[in-house]
């Protein structure tokens, strides 16, 4: 027993909860995936630090099938930008089941790469090169987001291929509409073969972590697709990955989200988590019914939802120290100063854009009577772009302001020093620590006093 078997014994949970679930049935107009064992049930979840947690049949192999759309999805949006992607494929919810004919009446384009229709043109728009050609890409691609090499299911290719009319049927009639980037039939077979690519829920929950954590695989480390383009990926999933169940579902649920009708589904908890579940029944809108209750109650039960966000009052970033935190003075003069007139804001963890709000704040409400104020980073983890920006440019109002400023920042964080001044406009005193900033702003006001 370890500590974080604490982690799978949630999971374990949530399957001996639903584990005796008999709603739904497999999938059976892809005739292969009516062998599927209905009582398989296996749930995943992979954190941020790869770390991997599994219950139940997390280990069987199965088919991708619609769990697939959002990774292709991310390799279009990774090889041919937002704007070229947009203009072959929507981004609206459909409100319609997956292989409904969704295609916009004014532009011919399918409402969104989450459906049949957007996913088949999707496909379509990943190029061969010279020498890769594209399914090999798309192999190759999602076995980066899965962290390992994937193989096809060549039953299940070929039992989709032969029953799969409607799909073929979808792919004509873009065409008709000049929405179809190559034959319908070339993009339909490769539709197939991407659906037919075999997975475990375990490899679905490192998918769905490589999303969390901006395109970088957390197990692997490897960057498979910007940040950027895991962003787009999710706000797509999260208005369209359960297809006409999708608003229900971001409503009870709050997570982005992607159904397959093999059983697979995996959500999303951006910066946090992936997590994954594997049981082939589905309901009416071809999910999974014990993979929908399981991440229902998994969200409720531990917060999860998007939408919540409690602030969390222990982790706050900043705090205004008192007179009682700074160090003992040399003299009772000198102490009188320190006190008086030497405010200190320490910044604590990672700093971004709603950190930054508050440290800036706090500068502003800290050094009584307009005095100094040392903004100590010296616990501070990591300062994002946005946050650099907006600390460089508060602090040079400060000082523009003729309030006296100093920063304890042992690891330059804010960057070297003439950067600072540049941000800042005027000297901004750096020390090492906390004792040494108090002590310089003191004697900068005695000497001034
Ligand atoms: N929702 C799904 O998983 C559908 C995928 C399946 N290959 C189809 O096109 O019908």
């Amino acid at each position: 027993m370890s500590a974080a078997d604490a982690v799978t014994d949630s999971l374990e949970n949530l399957r001996a909860r639903f584990i005796g679930v008999r709603d739904g049935k497999p999938a059976d107009y892809i005739p292969q995936l009516a062998l599927a064992d209905p009582d398989a049930f296996g749930l995943a979840l992979v954190s941020m630090d790869g770390h991997r947690y599994s219950a139940g049949e997390a280990d069987i192999p199965f088919t991708l099938q619609s769990v697939s759309k959002p990774f292709i999805y991310a390799l279009a949006l990774s090889l041919l930008g937002l704007d070229e992607v947009s203009r072959w494929v929507g981004a609206e919810p459909s409100g319609e089941a997956f292989n409904a004919i969704s295609l916009e009446p004014d532009t011919g384009r399918p409402a969104n790469a989450m459906v049949n229709a957007g996913a088949i043109v999707t496909t379509a728009l990943i190029p061969d090169t010279p020498d890769e050609p594209a399914f090999d890409r798309i192999l190759r691609c999602l076995g980066r987001f899965a962290g390992r090499e994937l193989d096809v299911d060549e039953e299940v290719f070929s039992s989709e291929s032969v029953t799969g009319d409607r799909n073929r049927a979808l792919a004509y009639l873009i065409r008709s509409t000049g929405t179809m980037p190559v034959d319908p039939v070339l993009a339909v077979d490769r539709y197939f073969r991407q659906c037919a690519i075999r997975v475990t829920a375990v490899d679905l929950a490192t998918m769905a972590a490589t999303l969390a954590y901006g395109g970088v695989n957390p197990v692997t480390g490897e960057e498979v697709v910007s940040a950027e383009v895991a962003a787009r990926v999710l706000a797509v999933m999260a208005t369209c990955g359960m297809y006409d169940g999708s608003g229900d579902w971001l409503l009870r649920v709050g997570l982005p989200a992607k159904s397959g009708v093999s059983g697979g589904l995996i959500a999303v908890g951006p910066a946090r988590f992936g997590v994954a579940t594997y049981s082939p029944p589905l309901d009416a809108t071809g999910g999974s019914v014990r993979g929908h209750a399981a991440l229902e109650t998994m969200s409720q039960r531990y917060g999860l939802h998007l939408m919540l966000n409690p602030a969390l009052p222990g982790s706050t970033v900043t705090l205004v120290t008192t007179a009682d935190d700074l160090p003992s003075a040399p003299s009772a003069e000198h102490e009188r100063v320190l006190h008086e007139q030497v405010g200190v804001v320490v910044a604590q963890g990672s700093i971004d854009f709603t950190a930054a709000e508050r440290v800036l704040y706090a500068l502003d409400e800290s050094g009584p009577n307009g005095g100094s104020v040392v903004l100590d980073l010296h616990d501070v983890t990591a300062v994002d772009s946005v946050a650099l920006a907006m600390l460089h440019t508060g602090l040079a109002r400060l000082l523009s302001d003729g309030r006296r400023a100093a920063v304890v920042d042992p690891r330059d964080l804010l960057g070297p020093p003439d950067v600072v001044r540049e941000g800042t406009g005027q000297d901004l005193p750096r020390y090492a620590t906390r004792e040494d900033a108090v002590e310089g702003c003191a004697q900068a006001l005695a000497g001034e006093g």
